[in-house]
């Protein structure tokens, strides 16, 4: 699995964290920024990284700013892209199984690193369902292509 990682200087060192912690658990990450806890705009790295990921550059994103919810709304923007918002293990794991997120979302001046490394292995780790959930999220995908 190949993850694109982005941040903005709210999510910059915990965006460190989770890009070592995806090497611990050999996935493959490539850090698109930003490069320095310097403030900058979120939309300026969540809307670049929800595009490679809805053309198939990466498999999925993992984005980070300081509530997670600049990056959700930013990302959420790209025709293709689910984002969510994810700030405890059972959601990152339903959120997989029933939404088929593509992009995983964290605020870190929500949640601590440990939670949020757990979210990470547990939504790297699971899967989509299928079955009526393919349905629903087809839906979404007629409303997106009117
Ligand atoms: O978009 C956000 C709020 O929903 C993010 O948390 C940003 O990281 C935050 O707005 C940045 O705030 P700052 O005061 O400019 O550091």
């Amino acid at each position: 699995m190949k993850v694109v990682l982005a941040s903005d200087h709210g999510g910059y060192q915990l965006a460190r964290e989770i890009e070592s912690f995806l090497e611990e658990l050999e996935v493959e990450c490539v850090s698109v920024g930003c490069d320095c806890p310097d403030s900058v705009d979120y939309s300026d790295y969540g809307i670049p990284a929800a595009e490679s990921v809805a053309k198939g550059e990466y498999d999925r994103g993992i984005v980070i700013c300081g509530t997670g919810i600049g990056m959700s709304i930013a990302a959420n923007k790209v025709k293709g892209i689910r984002c969510a918002l994810v700030h405890d293990v059972y959601t990152a794991r339903v959120t997989r199984e029933h939404n088929d997120s593509n992009v995983l979302a964290m605020g870190a001046r929500v949640i601590g690193v440990d939670l949020a490394k757990e979210i990470v292995k547990t939504w790297i780790g699971s899967d989509f369902e299928g079955g009526r959930h393919a349905k629903r999220i087809g839906k979404i995908a007629e409303y997106e292509s009117k």
